[in-house]
């Protein structure tokens, strides 16, 4: 049976002079794969922000299940090429979002670092700087950083932009197991709708003052292309 994991309803978010949502209605059930796509502009990233707490509506709701103490949200954003001389190891990096109440690890707290770099494939170069890992590398290792703490929701950023096809697709079948395998919700916010067509159950397509949300399945990518003008 399918459980709402967010419900977003009547949602308006307006910045002066901006009305970016008018009225935002879609929910994201417990085990989606959702993509959410559109062309530059039209609000993605505002949307997360609200998800997260960050902007507030001018009017609906946004609903969280049980509760929005309970939701636990993992983020990766976009590939940016970090620093060479950034100095965290792999390992250090994962642990970062431990928030735990001591200054440092518990034994449990490095197996949950353990599994989450297990996991992402980024076990083996551990101590490897994460200024000196490749593109691929620094994203699974963003990656394993947000589902350290097995958050219920997973959202992607535009998190395959700047990858090579490859690392992409590598980067999708890795968060596709976790979606399958340890029943984390995703939402993925990307231009590139092979990717959304092919790992994706769920679209929500959004264009100024409109929304379409709907199944995956049967979606060809022109289609997606009508629905979303990306
Ligand atoms: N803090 C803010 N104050 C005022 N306007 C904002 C603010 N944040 C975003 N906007 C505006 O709201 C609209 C939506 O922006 P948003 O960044 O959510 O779009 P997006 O779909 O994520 O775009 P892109 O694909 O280019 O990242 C844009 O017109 C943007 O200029």
């Amino acid at each position: 049976m399918t459980e709402p994991l967010i419900a977003v309803q009547h949602l308006a978010i307006a910045f002066p002079n901006n009305p970016v949502f008018k009225d935002l209605n879609f929910t994201i059930n417990q085990g989606d794969f959702l993509t959410v796509i559109g062309e530059n502009g039209v609000g993605k990233t505002t949307l997360i922000r609200a998800l997260l707490g960050l902007v507030k509506p001018t009017s609906g709701s946004i609903n969280y299940y049980p509760s929005k103490k309970a939701t636990k949200i993992g983020y990766v954003p976009q590939f940016r090429n970090l620093d060479q001389e950034y100095p965290l190891t792999i390992e250090d990096f994962v642990g970062l979002n431990i928030r735990g109440w001591l200054p440092w690890l518990t034994k449990a707290e490095h197996r949950q670092v353990n599994t989450a770099m297990s996991v992402t494939n980024v076990k083996k170069i551990k101590q490897r700087p994460l200024g000196m890992a490749s593109g691929g590398e620094k994203q699974r290792a963003y990656l394993a950083q947000a589902i350290v703490e097995e958050p219920q929701l997973l959202i992607l950023d535009e998190s395959t932009a700047s990858l090579d096809n490859e690392m992409k697709y590598e980067l999708l079948d890795l968060v596709q197991n976790l979606n399958q395998t340890s029943n984390i919700t995703v939402l993925f916010i990307t231009h590139d709708l092979p990717l959304a067509q092919k790992y994706a159950d769920h679209f929500l397509a959004l264009r100024p003052g409109q929304q379409e949300y709907g199944t995956m399945a049967g979606m060809s990518i022109e289609q997606l292309k009508e629905v979303s003008d990306v």
